[in-house]
């Protein structure tokens, strides 16, 4: 059996819900070999982000080489990325790197706390997005990259169409988390739409969802799937991830997959 491995270039999450500590989770829960290049070291948890500390250009690029000249991955996301160097450093080396790309364009933290300055949100539209596989942005993010707001599906399904048709993704998933209603997200993949729809469920555990789903699909693609069949699995496990969640915390708390197996019940995938 071959061994697939992915990689995620990202800031950190110490209280283990987002960033680079939820994406290797999520990766060995797929069963895939997980590695990071840490771009930002993050003081945050449930409650929020209380501190941000880049780490120099120079100092990602050894850790990104040191991966790449020793296992070199079968799928590659991007997470948070916060300055124009750090875009354009991770840009001149997945240039050359001919494995899936998965962009969460991770702008603000649901508490509120900037991830990516306001003046790299354009550099990561022009540089970055053009090199990816697929492209996994909520709402506020869409709206950042096509430049209008969205407050319907129809508004969703134009957005995903253009950050493929005009930034340049093979293909865009305009996620649906923060619309009302079901909990539904949009697919174009250059062709046709998708759509994945969930019962929105009501609670406040949802620290680190858009991580988790986008770990998956990177995962997913890392072994040969689909785009759509890892979105597809993405949507089920994410599903369980905020269904089953641990409840830790005094915040919004951190989603989490294996609580279906505490509960005796069978994943999205297995039903
Ligand atoms: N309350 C919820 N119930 C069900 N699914 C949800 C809920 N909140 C988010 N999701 C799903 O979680 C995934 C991540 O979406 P979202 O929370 O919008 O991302 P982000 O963390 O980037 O803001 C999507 O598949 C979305 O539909
Ligand atoms: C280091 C780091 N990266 C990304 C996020 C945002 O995570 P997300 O999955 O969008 O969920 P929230 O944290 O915003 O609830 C983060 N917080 N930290």
């Amino acid at each position: 059996m071959k061994i697939r491995s992915a990689l995620t270039i990202a800031g950190t999450d110490p209280s283990g819900g987002a960033g680079i500590q939820a994406d290797l989770k999520t990766f060995q829960e797929r069963e895939v070999y997980g590695m990071s290049v840490i771009t930002s070291v993050v003081a945050q948890n449930t409650l929020g982000v209380q501190q941000v500390e880049h780490l120099p250009v120079s100092f990602i690029e050894k850790q990104f080489d040191a991966v790449w000249e020793d296992i070199k991955p079968d799928a590659v996301k991007t997470g948070m990325i916060s300055t124009i160097e750090m875009m354009e450093l991770i840009a001149g080396k997945l240039r050359k790197a001919d494995v899936p790309y998965v962009i969460d364009p991770v702008m603000v933290a649901k508490s509120g706390h900037t991830l990516m300055e306001e003046k790299s949100r354009s550099v990561i539209r022009n540089l970055l997005i053009p090199l990816s596989t697929v492209v996994t942005p909520n709402v506020p993010e869409a709206e950042f990259l096509v430049e209008f707001p969205i407050s319907t599906l129809e508004d969703a399904e134009k957005a995903a169409k253009l950050i493929v048709k005009e930034l340049g993704a093979k293909a865009a998933v305009v996620k649906g988390g923060h619309l009302e209603g079901d909990a539904k997200d949009v697919l174009f993949d250059g062709k046709e739409y998708t759509y994945f729809t969930t019962e929105r469920i009501d609670t406040h555990h949802t620290h680190g969802t858009g991580c988790t789903f986008s770990a998956v699909i990177t995962a997913e693609l890392a072994k040969g799937k689909s785009i759509k069949q890892a979105v597809e699995i993405g949507k089920g496990f994410i599903t369980d991830a905020i269904k089953y969640s641990l409840q830790l915390g005094n915040g919004n708390g951190p989603t989490n997959h294996w609580g279906y197996r505490l509960k005796g019940l069978p994943s999205q995938e297995e039903k």
